[in-house]
């Protein structure tokens, strides 16, 4: 467990669909500047605790925590407002607009992050803006202006992680960022995560990418069927050890 004091935290989450128990009492949480990993097999219930965590579903039982306070999601919106951010494995970009088009694409009714205080933006202030942004978070794209369908796949998800990055207050939750990428863009995305981590946001990092992981987090939470079966600082992990918590055939970190 960190010695900080948790931003987010989850306590006691179950959630049940039909007779399938998805998460079981489970207890989660990321502090400012960690990045936290949440791994687990298929079915484990990851993508169930990320929904619960992004207000995307309602848990059957169990509490959310934001600052300490307790906090309650009837939309992933309001969770959004809240200041946390979260990048889903199918997150898409529109393809025929601009990056910097897309770096604003429905902000429109959020409570201002930093940008929100600059009022209207006319677009080659937009594209200033955008390009400062993502240089800010490490990202290099050809140019704002550039649309998003004249950018490779490891670009488009850096653009992606990068918007999720800019306007993330507090937590940003990462589905896979790495998936389906080559190693320098994947490269390139850790890279982001880091830079995520300076900014001091709590950032939850899924992955079935276990060298990631390892290389990205400062704490890796396994889940299986459904509970947390391991929690551990990542220096404690060995991907041997990491392989064998996920699977449940022995030891543990
Ligand atoms: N909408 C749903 N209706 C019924 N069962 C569901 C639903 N969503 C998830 N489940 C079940 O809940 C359990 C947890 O699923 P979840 O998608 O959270 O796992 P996961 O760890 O994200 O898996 P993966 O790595 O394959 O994405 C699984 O048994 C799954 O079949």
């Amino acid at each position: 467990m960190t010695a900080q004091q948790p931003v987010y935290e989850a306590r006691g989450i179950s959630k049940r669909y039909g007779n399938v128990i998805a998460l079981d009492d489970v207890d989660f949480s990321v502090a400012a500047g960690e990045v936290v990993g949440l791994v687990g097999d298929n079915g484990a219930g990851k993508s169930t605790l990320v929904k619960a965590l992004s207000g995307a579903h309602r848990p059957n039982s169990g509490e959310l925590y934001l600052d300490g306070e307790r906090v309650e999601w009837h939309s992933p919106q309001q969770a959004l407002e809240a200041g946390i951010e979260t990048l889903y494995q199918d997150s898409s970009l529109a393809p025929d607009l601009s990056v910097s088009a897309n770096m604003f694409l429905g902000r429109e009714q959020l409570v201002p992050g930093f940008w929100g205080k600059l009022g209207f933006l006319a677009n080659k202030r937009m594209d200033e803006v955008a390009s400062q942004e993502l240089q800010n978070v490490g990202i290099a794209v050809p140019s704002s202006t550039r649309s998003i369908s004249k950018l490779s796949g490891g670009q488009r998800q850096a653009v992606a992680i990068g918007r999720a990055v800019s306007w993330a207050n507090k937590v940003i939750i990462l589905d896979e960022p790495t998936n389906h990428l080559g190693a320098r863009q994947s490269a390139e995305v850790l890279h982001v995560v880091k830079a995520a981590r300076e900014r001091g946001l709590a950032v939850i990092f899924i992955s079935h990418t276990l060298p990631h992981v390892l290389e990205v987090t400062d704490r890796i939470v396994v889940l299986r069927l459904g509970k947390v079966s391991v929690e551990a600082p990542t220096s404690e992990f060995t991907p041997d050890t990491l392989v064998k918590a996920i699977t449940g055939l022995s030891g543990a970190a």
